[in-house]
């Protein structure tokens, strides 16, 4: 969990040492007026002792502890039946959520209690605990043809003991029934670019957008996982989730999204926790297909389908100076009917860009890096 010290506390403790009398190996630190205070006290002074530290200057422990406790935090991330999503609890103003964290729309929303109560049956509903954004409302579509809209609150999100403090948590008034029917989950947590929020008529920012600035590095970490609990990292990567090296390829902002582009796979690309399946161009899928004696395309289930018991190849894609392999397994997604399974790999044509989503991404450890001067993606093999 992540804890907090009072900023201003740490660097007037700063200020005043700065004031004793000069001698031999004592140094001085400027002290800062307080526009030009750092976002996060204690990263700020941690930086500060660790600069003067060749002067002698000791960091202190409760700046140590606070500088690298306030910055990282890891929650788990549940699949639902078959990994259809993957759901992460995050708190809001006190009452837990369970989320699906999206990388692929850029909106935090929940279930509320100003849908009807038929609407709402078996979710967490927010209660409107917040403080309202009058005349702020938003409407969003998913590609599935799912969607949802209300009106905004800002409040206190917590998420693996990372904390945004003023938080936009956008309340549903309406929401299209294949959420209503998916009684595990009472929202989304967007993590693409803030660029595509669709909150009106002001745009607000994604968690991740509003807590960055106070974590240890400005990055955040998928490691979903086949039919079992995985989790995100926030502000820190965990070497101990993949095996290898990290590849990190350029991040093109333009959609709002985290695009990229892989080698053999035409079009861009877009790294998708939010999406269920694996869609890439029809040459691809065909060419992968080609080597399951059982497959064939079903325009009634509107993809390839297989016989359940088929043995499936792995699949392996270079992105940037890496090799990602998903396993054969992982690419029977379903049951549809019978002996007959669907596929996780579809096609993406008719979409506009190919889209890797937790078919491929429970195959590794994805890294949602803005640490340096433009966002970039890492890939490594889980
Ligand atoms: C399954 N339909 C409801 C639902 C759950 C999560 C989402 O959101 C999505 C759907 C597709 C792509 N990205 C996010 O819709």
């Amino acid at each position: 969990m992540a804890h907090y010290l009072s900023a201003a506390a740490l660097v007037a403790s700063a200020a005043l040492t700065a004031a004793a009398p000069a001698a031999k190996g004592d140094f001085s630190i400027d002290q800062v007026s307080k526009g030009s205070f750092y976002k996060s006290g204690p990263l700020a002074m941690a930086k500060t002792y660790s600069k003067y530290a060749k002067h002698g200057a000791v960091m202190p422990e409760n700046v140590s502890i606070a500088a690298t406790a306030a910055s990282t935090g890891s929650v788990s991330a549940s699949p639902e039946s078959y990994d259809e999503s993957y759901l992460i609890p995050v708190s809001i103003g006190g009452t837990t959520f369970h989320l699906d964290l999206d990388t692929g729309s850029s909106d935090l929303w929940v279930f509320s209690t100003q849908q009807p109560a038929s609407q709402r049956s078996g979710h967490t509903a927010y209660k409107q605990t917040g403080t309202k954004k009058s005349g702020y409302t938003w409407n969003i579509s998913y590609g599935d043809g799912s969607g949802a809209k209300g009106d905004v609150y800002v409040d206190k999100v917590v998420v693996g003991g990372v904390t945004a403090t003023s938080q936009a948590v956008e309340a549903a008034t309406s929401v299209s029934s294949s959420f209503t029917s998916d009684t595990d989950n009472d929202g989304l947590i967007g993590a693409a670019f803030s660029s595509i929020n669709t909150v009106s008529p002001q745009q607000q920012l994604t968690f991740f957008d509003n807590v960055k600035n106070s974590l240890s590095q400005k990055l955040f970490a998928a490691r979903l996982r086949y039919h079992t609990a995985g989790t995100y990292d926030y502000g820190y990567i965990d070497s101990s989730k993949y095996s290898g090296s990290i590849h990190y390829v350029p991040v093109n902002t333009a959609n709002g999204f985290w695009e990229f582009t892989a080698s053999g796979v035409s079009g861009s690309s877009i790294a998708d926790t939010g999406t269920t399946l694996l869609y890439i161009p029809d040459s691809n899928v065909d060419a992968y297909y080609a080597n399951v004696d059982s497959a064939s395309y079903d325009s009634s289930q509107g993809g390839y389908t297989f016989d359940c018991d088929e043995s499936l190849p792995d699949w392996t894609v270079t992105i940037g100076s890496g090799s990602i392999t998903v396993p054969g397994e992982y690419i029977n997604f379903a049951p549809v009917s019978g002996n007959t399974c669907f596929g996780g790999i579809q096609s993406s044509d008719g979409i506009g860009f190919n889209i890797f989503g937790d078919i491929f991404l429970k195959a590794t450890y994805t890294v949602f890096d803005q640490t340096q001067s433009s966002p970039r993606l890492g890939f490594a093999q889980g």
